[in-house]
């Protein structure tokens, strides 16, 4: 199969390095480009040297140019950063895997109108490990649908801006709909002072922030007599970087729509 030539926003960053130090591992990938913001200390350097591979790609400041270079864009940066790369990306049809958290209403409305005209995978978490677990989490929630609260505990590192994280936010998107509830309706986020009695029909959320922890999800299922806890870890952030050189690789061929990492992993 032909190599897909991927184009890497954000390349200094945490994602874009490791992105970086899979692609050029990978016999499937080219490293065609990688881009950081105009200003950027990075800027000029080669994009392997983070990994200590000399990759003869330099990181670049014009998003415009390393797109066209590539098949598809990978982008771990910041909702307004993601929204300008994927805005250049549908004008120079390519495909868009985007790993970006932190998007309000709007930011989503956007990436799904760019799907209409080019190939997107849009999830808050490429890992397959957390992707088996929001299958388990629907079964779990449908099980335990009478007498159980639910509640969403996520853990990340100190550098994270967004809360609660989007893989907790998706966690509690697909066992809300499981239980034919609407979250925006039944999520409280975070609790303080005199809260009164747990109302059943909710779905908490508790974040912690701190050191190096690369990020923990649990789902908690809590009744009277028992407790039941579904958990994933992150040790390292290659899975996340596996994930979306899987995505780029199953949107090769796509002319457009808008997949998660369900579609990539052949869960639907
Ligand atoms: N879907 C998934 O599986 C995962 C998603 N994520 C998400 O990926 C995103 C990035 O995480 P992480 O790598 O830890 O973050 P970092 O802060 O380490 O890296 C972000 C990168 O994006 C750049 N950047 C920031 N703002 C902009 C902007 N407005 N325009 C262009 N570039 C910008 C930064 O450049 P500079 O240094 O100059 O600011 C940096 O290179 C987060 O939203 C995170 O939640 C993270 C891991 C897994
Ligand atoms: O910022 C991170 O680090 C992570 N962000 C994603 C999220 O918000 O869910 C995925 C993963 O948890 C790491």
């Amino acid at each position: 199969m032909t190599p897909v030539r991927v184009a890497i926003a954000g390349a200094s960053g945490r994602m874009g390095r490791m992105l970086i130090e899979a692609a050029l591992k990978d016999e499937g990938i080219v490293l065609a480009a990688a881009f950081d913001r105009p200003g950027s200390a990075f800027i000029g350097r080669d994009a392997g040297e983070m990994a200590g591979v000399a990759s003869g790609v330099s990181i670049v400041d014009d998003a415009a140019t390393a797109l066209a270079a590539a098949d598809c864009l990978i982008d771990f940066t910041r909702p307004e950063g993601t929204l300008h790369h994927l805005a250049l990306a549908r004008e120079l049809g390519k495909a868009a895997v985007i790993g970006t958290t932190g998007f309000d209403a709007a930011g989503k409305a956007a990436v799904a109108a760019a799907a209409a005209d080019i190939p997107v995978v849009f999830a808050p978490n490429m890992a397959v490990g957390v992707n088996a677990v929001f299958r388990l989490l629907e079964v779990a929630a449908r099980i335990l649908d009478q007498g159980y609260d639910v509640e969403v505990i996520e853990a990340h590192h100190r550098f994270k801006v967004d809360a609660p994280s989007g893989t907790a936010l998706r966690m509690g998107e697909v066992v809300a709909e499981a239980l034919g509830r609407d979250l925006e309706a039944c999520a409280i986020y975070g609790r303080e002072g005199v809260t009164g009695e747990r109302a059943a029909e909710t779905i908490g959320f508790s974040t912690i922030r701190g050191g190096d922890v690369v990020g923990d999800h649990t789902v908690l299922f809590a009744g009277i007599g028992e407790r039941i806890e579904i958990t994933h870890k992150s040790g390292s952030r290659m899975p996340y970087a596996l994930g979306s050189l899987r995505a780029a690789r199953f949107l090769a061929g796509r002319r457009s729509g808008l997949f998660d990492m369900q579609d990539v992993l052949g869960l639907r």
